[in-house]
């Protein structure tokens, strides 16, 4: 299948500051990348350059088969820029026409397009009584215009309530499902665990991983947290046959260990057979994964 992207040893300078070094990746069509990194990794300078605003030093980069910017590629990228601002005094309805105008197509596709974003309900008000949740939502209607196969989104729930990221992501899914590909900027590690397909990590301008979360962690091989919850008058008993395990305040004992261990030290603790109630097993989280590369490249 040809890729709706592709990066190939990408450079990027400015003046003594070089903002990206070296980068290479893919976008399959359908897939959703979360692109992570700290102020000033290099993710909006990436998507600029994807975008065609911005040259690059050296590399290759295609989009959707052509080079960024040209006539081809801007027809098949859309982009959500981090605040969309929309004009306050026009309706949803009003403003999406007008993009779509822009676009050379049909005005009339505004309502379609607002109610597969949930808005309908509110196309005909103005969009300065909308929230943030809502903006943000007439800001994904305008990038499905003229149905892209890349959608760049910088930050797109930043300021967006649970249920409202739920939605957004949700919408995305679908639009995920028939071949558009995803490449979105979050600082929300656990929300972007949950909802793409693979991950980038930018550090300092450089790739430092990139992977499924599964590939991450197993690249990463960070301990793994086990919390053992004692039957009731065990804790003691408990506490000695489980040696360094670490008592918590509520009475729980708190174990790590690697995870090639792992299955011999959740034996080890059900072979204490009635002194444990219970046992929780908790995998490092994307935010231990990403303080893990980060921190290798000296952040
Ligand atoms: N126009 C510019 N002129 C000079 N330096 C720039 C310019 N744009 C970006 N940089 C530098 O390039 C590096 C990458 O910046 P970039 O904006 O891509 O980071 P980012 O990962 O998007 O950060 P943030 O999460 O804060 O938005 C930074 O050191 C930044 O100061």
């Amino acid at each position: 299948m040809t890729s709706t992207l592709t990066i190939s040893a990408l450079t990027k300078r400015f003046g003594p500051v070089e903002a990206l070094t070296d980068v290479s990746l893919t976008l399959a069509p359908g897939q959703r990348v979360a692109l992570l990194g700290h102020n000033g990794a290099g993710k909006s300078t990436l998507m600029k350059i994807l975008l065609g605003l911005i040259p690059y030093d050296a590399g290759e980069v295609t989009v959707c088969g052509a080079l960024p910017g040209s006539a081809t590629a801007r027809v098949q990228v859309a982009y959500l820029p981090e605040n969309a601002a929309f004009h306050p005094a026009l309706t949803g309805e009003e403003q999406i026409r007008h993009y779509l105008r822009l676009r050379g197509e049909a005005p009339s596709q505004a309502m379609d397009l607002l109610a597969r974003v949930g808005l309908a309900h509110a196309a005909r008000r103005r969009i300065g009584t909308y929230s943030k949740g809502m903006r943000q939502r007439v800001g994904l209607a305008q990038t499905l215009i003229g149905q892209p196969r890349l959608l760049v989104l910088d930050e797109p729930t930043s300021g967006l309530d649970p249920v409202s990221r739920r939605d957004f992501y949700a919408l995305l899914d679908g639009l995920a499902a028939g071949g558009t590909s995803i490449l979105l900027s979050s600082h929300v590690l656990t929300e972007v665990e949950a909802r793409t397909d693979r991950i980038l990590i930018l550090s300092k301008g450089r790739l430092v991983a990139e992977g499924t979360l599964t590939d991450l962690r197993r690249e990463a091989a960070l301990p793994v947290a086990i919390t053992v919850t004692p039957a009731a008058d065990y804790q003691d008993s408990l506490a000695s046959a489980l040696p360094g395990a670490v008592p918590g305040p509520d009475g729980t004992l708190h174990l790590t260990c690697g995870q090639s261990e792992k299955l011999a030290v959740l034996a080890r603790i059900t072979g204490l057979g009635a002194r444990v109630q219970d046992v929780d097993v908790i995998p490092p989280s994307l935010e231990d994964i990403y303080s893990h590369f980060s921190r290798r490249d000296g952040q």
